[in-house]
């Protein structure tokens, strides 16, 4: 179980929310929806433990996440804008650096789940954003972390990858896991599995 407790975030001598409160648990899509600068990538940094609160806690199982580092980076997979790809590599080279421990096999039935058969070999720079993209998201296939933080997962990706996407991640709800993600696309089949957290920004009307 993943709780956010009273957490208010500060960027800037502004307030971006203040004593936000939610909890995940096992099964459970949370999507973090709001107007752009509402604080949603910077919600998703501290949950990751990239950034600082202001004030409050992030407890995973009962733990603040501050005092069981090793565990929660075991826990956790998070894929922020770049999600850690390197252009200059190719996306096989890219998925055996990330997850040392997988096999060629397992890598190239991931780089095949995102639809990049053929392009095992070519440098990221070379793919298109869509592509590029795909090649972070392979990676939802090849990870073992129960929680998954994802920040704007669907960006760039197409009509049946978003589905494609969407049934994936209902799969690994379903198999106990939980997925927190934003997005600014209605999300597809299945959005009824997914609960919304509203962040308002400076614009509470937005709300
Ligand atoms: N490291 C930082 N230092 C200073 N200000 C920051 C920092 N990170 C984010 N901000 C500011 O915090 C605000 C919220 O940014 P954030 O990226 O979290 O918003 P967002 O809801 O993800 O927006 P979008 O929908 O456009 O992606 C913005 O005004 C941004 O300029």
């Amino acid at each position: 179980m993943l709780e956010i407790i009273n957490l208010t975030c500060v960027r800037d001598e502004r307030t971006l929310f203040s004593a936000l409160n939610f909890r995940a648990d096992a099964g459970d899509i949370v999507q973090i929806d709001g107007p752009n600068g509402a604080g949603k990538t910077s919600l998703l940094r501290l949950l990751a433990g990239l950034s600082q609160p202001e004030s409050g806690a992030i407890h995973w199982h009962g733990t603040a996440i501050a005092r069981q580092r090793e565990r929660w980076h075991r826990d956790l997979l998070y894929l922020g804008h770049h999600a850690g790809i390197k252009a200059v590599l190719t996306p096989r080279e890219n998925l055996a650096f990330l997850h040392a421990t997988s096999t060629e096999a397992q890598r190239d039935a991931a780089l095949e789940s995102v639809d990049l058969l053929g392009y095992e070999t070519v440098p990221v720079a070379q793919l298109s954003a869509g592509q590029q993209r795909r090649v972070a998201l392979a990676r939802l296939w090849l990870s073992q972390a129960p929680l998954w933080i994802l920040d704007e997962p669907l960006t760039a990706i197409d009509k049946s990858g978003v589905k494609k996407l969407m049934m994936h991640f209902m799969q690994h709800a379903d198999n106990g896991g939980m997925v927190i993600l934003t997005t600014h696309q209605d999300l597809p089949e299945g959005n009824g599995r997914v609960r919304k957290i509203q962040l308002c920004g400076v614009e509470p009307d937005a709300c």
